[in-house]
């Protein structure tokens, strides 16, 4: 048996949902620039779960059906109350919510197609009210309700602050959604296809897919990102602080990926809309030196950033706690994983790869008290 480290380049599913050829990257055969110039985030929610874009009425529809399913249940709002709250990272929090959320969900274990569309779309309904609710908890603020006549990306940043944001703001979360929906095989929706390829509820395998994007080296990043941008503080830092990271092998967040080689087609257009936000908020110093950061790891290492990188200062600009990009990715990569929860159900064979086994050879047991 050979082993590839960490599955790379093992093609382990086939999909119809979004495709990544030659730096490509397409949902359903759109190509991601045109989608994140023309298209909403509930079009694109239609596109992954339907395999086609929705006719007027059809996206009508499916706005009303995720407005009317914002609302969660008072009993996980109160839960929020209960948590060790200084300890409990955001998405620590959804983790746990969304679990919770399948007990009050009566159909959770009900594995027919129709019930499983449905389980979609309360995830997708209600994962911005979890986050908001439990950002506002925390801060010992009362959670806000949604609004049924606001879009989706504009009910996310209304129910964070209680203020209602302006159409520059709606337009680039909007777009920061658009454009992190789906992505192939990554590890959390590979994550959640070998949780429900057991035939597992779509609640745990969502739950799974949430405690994969957490890490650093995945949806973690952003965060990351950030933390780094507020470390350096200056553009005069950036050179220093970056070359000391890379002489001493230390990974810069939001740059690589184990599938693009010449560059992230989103981070371009999280690029753009960092240097319009920034700017607006008079904060375009964070623009300069990601861009600088961009400079020298790409000339030192030849590592384009990725879609974590430029994100982090959008999301900084809209005002948004740091800790709380993670659990924004989610939001909009549930689309996806539910998508490809649906598609894994539709064709569904166990998934269970092997192991090379490198530990000691056959052994004798040895009563305890001989060892
Ligand atoms: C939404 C997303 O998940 S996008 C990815 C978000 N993650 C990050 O931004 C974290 C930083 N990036 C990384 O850790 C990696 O680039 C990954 C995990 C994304 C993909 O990496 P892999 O394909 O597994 O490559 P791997 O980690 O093996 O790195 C290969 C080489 O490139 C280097 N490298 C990769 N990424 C980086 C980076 N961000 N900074 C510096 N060096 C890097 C590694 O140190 C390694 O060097 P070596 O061969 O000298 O040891
Ligand atoms: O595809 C990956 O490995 C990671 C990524 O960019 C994503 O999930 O959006």
């Amino acid at each position: 048996m050979t082993t590839t480290r960490g599955l790379e380049g093992v093609v382990a599913a086939e999909t119809a949902i979004s495709s990544i050829i030659d730096d490509t990257l397409t949902y359903v055969g759109y190509n991601i620039d045109d989608l994140a110039t023309n298209a909403s985030f509930e079009e694109v929610v239609y596109l992954l779960w339907h395999k086609r874009l929705p006719k007027a009425d059809e996206l009508a529809e499916l706005k009303q059906q995720l407005a009317d399913n914002m609302a969660v249940p008072q009993e996980v709002l109160n839960h929020f109350k209960t948590y060790p709250i200084n300890n409990v990272h955001p998405m620590s929090a959804l983790r746990t919510a969304v679990s919770m959320l399948a007990l009050y969900d009566d159909a959770a274990e009900d594995m027919s197609d129709e019930a499983n569309y449905l389980k979609a779309i309360q995830l997708q309904a209600k994962l911005p009210t979890l986050v908001t609710a439990f950002s506002r908890v925390r801060k010992g603020l009362e959670p806000i309700a949604p609004k049924t006549d606001l879009g989706y990306a504009a009910n996310f940043l209304y129910m964070l602050s209680g203020d209602l944001p302006d159409d520059i703001e709606i337009e680039a979360f909007d777009k920061a959604l658009v454009l992190h929906a789906d992505h192939e095989l990554n590890a959390s929706t590979f994550t959640a296809r070998v949780c429900v390829a057991t035939l597992s509820d779509m609640y745990s395998g969502v739950v799974a897919a949430l405690g994969a994007l957490k890490g650093p080296l995945h949806g973690g990043a952003n965060e990351q990102v950030m933390k780094m941008l507020t470390e350096i503080g200056s553009l005069e830092n950036v050179d220093k602080y970056i070359n000391e990271k890379l002489e001493n092998k230390v990974k810069i967040m939001g740059f690589g990926h184990r599938v693009y080689r010449k560059g992230d087609p989103r981070a371009k257009h999280l690029r753009e809309m960092s240097k319009k936000l920034t700017t607006l908020r008079g904060e375009s110093k964070l623009y300069d030196m990601s861009v600088r950061i961009e400079e020298i790891v790409t000339g030192q290492k030849n590592l384009p950033p990725n879609v974590d990188f430029y994100s982090a200062s959008v999301y900084h600009s809209l005002n948004i706690d740091h800790d709380l990009f993670t659990p924004i990715f989610a939001v909009s990569r549930v689309s996806g994983w539910t998508a490809h929860i649906l598609e894994q159900y539709a064709n569904n064979r166990l998934i269970r790869p092997r192991a090379d086994y490198v530990g000691p050879g056959l052994q004798t047991y040895i009563p305890i008290e001989e060892r």
